[in-house]
């Protein structure tokens, strides 16, 4: 599909209030026990589970384009879940003269009190496009270095300020889809990150299987569903060195 047609279908594609997803996910129960933390340093730990499962009050952070569109792979799940933080983002966007100022930063989003989850979600700007016009691997990269300290420092601030809990960071494996940029690339410089800025905190990352039809693939499918075409893999616990340690949420 073309750029203009997908900004012209998304346009018109209703955000649900309800639907059997959403149905789903209140199913969906997660199991943080907190084990296999690193003690002391943080870092980045790979999980296997669905991220909109992660325990109230967590961030759940992607990577996104600067258009304003959340249409496809993970994003197009997050709209449908969180219409009104959807709305945010949007006119986040749509509010800049130049979309491109926002390459690089982050817009940490509250809880919604109209959404049914009570996560914050991190869209880190990595791309000023989507599809053809996606940036480089490098250049994404390179933006995911500055978007993850701008995010390091809204949170700061955020735990700083007191007003509202902040809790456990969780992140899809973030460019690894539609961006094309392989995983291990973007975790190291979370990992980077956390290291310099985090505080010792960690990041939850998970790994999610597609089934077809699913938001993987860089640039695969249109999405389907998005997220929630996907499912979670078993478990495995310890035994691991530090990140590499595996949870189930
Ligand atoms: N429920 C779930 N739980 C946990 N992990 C899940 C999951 N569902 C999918 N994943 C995984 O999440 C990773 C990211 O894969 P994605 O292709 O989505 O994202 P990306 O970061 O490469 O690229 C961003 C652009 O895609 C979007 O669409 P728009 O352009 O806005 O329309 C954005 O806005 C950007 O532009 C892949 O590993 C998926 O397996």
């Amino acid at each position: 599909m073309s750029d203009e047609k997908r900004d012209a279908a998304e346009n018109e594609a209703p955000i649900p209030a309800t639907s059997t997803t959403l149905e789903d996910l209140e199913a969906v129960e997660p199991i943080s026990t907190g084990e296999n933390l690193p003690s002391g340093g943080g870092g980045v730990i790979m999980v296997h589970g669905d991220i909109f499962a992660a325990p109230t009050n967590s961030v759940l952070i992607h990577a996104c384009n600067c258009q304003g569109s959340w249409g496809a792979g993970i994003a197009l799940a997050f709209k449908q879940l969180y219409p009104a933080a959807y709305r945010i983002y949007h006119n986040h966007c749509i509010n800049v003269s130049n979309p491109s100022s926002l390459l690089g930063t982050t817009l940490l989003i509250p809880p919604q009190p109209t959404d049914r989850k009570t996560h914050w979600i991190a869209c880190m700007f990595t791309s000023v496009y989507y599809g053809r016009r996606v940036d480089t691997p490098d250049k994404i990269l390179e933006s995911t270095t500055s978007a993850f300290e701008h995010f390091l420092n809204l949170v700061a601030n955020e735990e700083t300020a007191g007003r509202r809990v902040v809790g456990e960071l969780h992140a899809c494996k973030i460019n690894s889809g539609r961006f094309g940029v392989e995983w291990e690339r973007s975790r190291k410089i979370l990992e980077d990150g956390l290291e310099d800025g985090g505080k010792g905190r960690v990041v939850f990352a998970y790994e999610f299987e597609e089934e077809s039809g699913g938001a993987g693939g860089a640039g695969g499918s249109s999405g389907g569903r998005g997220a929630r075409s996907g499912r979670a893999r078993g478990s495995s616990r310890g035994g691991l060195g530090r990140g590499q340690q595996t949870l189930r949420f």
